[in-house]
């Protein structure tokens, strides 16, 4: 046999091993990492899109809900949603908040805010999912520099500026408990784009890898802190079929949409499912997809591993699929170039 087939015999043995061991795993995962019933969860962004989804399904699981966002006549609707999923209506508490993510500040007064309608306690559980996108070509569309401060300023800060307000609460001194009690989490709403970039994501692709350099450092720092147990997560969706992703196309370039065609889309619905359930399992990156999993594995670097069998055995293949992903990925850009001419002539869809 030639060398490529005995490589692709042996890597199509390898994945195969470790999907059985992943679905063993998944199989046997009893512990709930993540239980929130009587909990109190604060959602950003959860007026639309995935955040909603999880709003919903949070409350359906016994949670008190919180969501914060903007628009007041969207935080309305949504709260009236989440109330009718309501495991237990008659205890448990929802209200909403209504904030700009990007304003400076705006976490303290949110956590403020939220522990006086909580009884003066910390929501348990935090989960920054507002974000925005706004594809261009980097060099050649105009306003890709303000949309990349843009997306800076909401996507990055509006989470980095919300750890900061709700970790000085859950790690003051006179909250300290002790190893054992029932961590608090903080959450992080990225994208598979910071496991994996393509072209036309530069306003936005940068916001959400620096979101997994801030929850690599809080990982390590959240040691000093053994009698404040927090545990911090990325969760990276693919494609998620959001109004967020019905206003991105409108200026996303031709050739991004041509690439993203390899990413099945889902629902909000879905991904918040799964994101919950990777949450649940007590995973520090949690994927929704087997391909975000490869990607996950190709990423690694010094992060927290869910598994180090899983992740390390994965991670010795990625390269290899890579090296042809990555040759088809850039022949398909190349392509285009060559059938559209130069950038600077493209019409910016409107
Ligand atoms: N859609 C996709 O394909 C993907 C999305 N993601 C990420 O997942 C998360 C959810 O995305 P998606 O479901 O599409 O979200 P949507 O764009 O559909 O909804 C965004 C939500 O965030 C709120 N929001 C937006 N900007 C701000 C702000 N400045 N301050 C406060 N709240 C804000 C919106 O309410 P309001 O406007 O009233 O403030 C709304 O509730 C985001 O972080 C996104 O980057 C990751 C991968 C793929
Ligand atoms: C190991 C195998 C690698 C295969 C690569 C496949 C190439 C396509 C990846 C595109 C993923 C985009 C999903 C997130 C989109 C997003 O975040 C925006 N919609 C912003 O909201």
């Amino acid at each position: 046999m030639s060398l490529p087939v005995i490589t692709a015999t042996a890597l199509g043995l390898v994945v195969s091993l470790v999907i059985v061991a992943i679905t063993a795993m998944g199989f046997f995962q009893s512990k709930n990492h993540m239980p929130v019933e009587g909990r109190t969860v604060l959602l950003t962004g959860a007026s639309e899109g995935m955040g909603r989804s999880a709003a919903l399904q949070l409350a359906a699981k016994g949670a008190n809900v919180i969501i914060v966002s903007r628009n007041v006549g969207r935080l309305e609707e949504t709260l009236a949603d989440v109330k009718a999923a309501a495991k237990s209506p008659s205890t448990q508490r929802f209200t909403y908040i209504s904030a700009d993510v990007a304003e400076h500040d705006y976490a303290a007064r949110v956590v403020a805010e939220a522990m006086a309608w909580n009884g003066g306690s910390a929501p348990d559980i935090v989960w920054c999912v507002a974000g925005m996108s706004t594809p261009l070509l980097w060099a050649m569309d105009e306003g890709s520099m303000a949309a990349s401060r843009r997306n800076m300023d909401v996507n990055y800060f509006g989470a980095a500026e919300m750890s900061q307000a709700i970790l000085r609460e859950w790690l003051a001194p006179e909250n300290s408990t002790s190893p054992q009690a029932e961590p608090k989490h903080i959450i992080f709403t990225a994208s598979m784009l910071a496991l994996f970039a393509i072209v036309g994501y530069g306003p936005y692709t940068p916001s959400k890898w620096a979101l997994r350099g801030l929850a690599d450092t809080l990982a390590m720092e959240l040691n000093l802190y053994p009698d404040n147990p927090v545990r911090v997560h990325v969760v990276y969706p693919g494609t998620i079929t959001s109004p967020g992703f019905a206003r991105e196309n409108q200026t996303k370039p031709a050739v991004t949409v041509e690439l993203e065609k390899d990413e099945p889309p889902e629902t909000p619905d879905t991904v918040a499912r799964r994101s919950i359930q990777g949450l649940e399992a007590g995973k520090y990156f949690v994927t929704v997809s087997f391909l975000g999993e490869l990607m996950r594995c190709g990423v690694m670097g010094g992060s927290p591993r869910n598994n180090w069998f899983v992740d390390t055995v994965l991670g010795w293949f990625i390269p290899i699929i890579y090296f042809f992903v990555l040759r088809g990925l850039n022949a398909t850009v190349l392509r285009y170039a060559r059938t559209h001419g130069h950038p600077s002539t493209y019409s910016t869809k409107k």
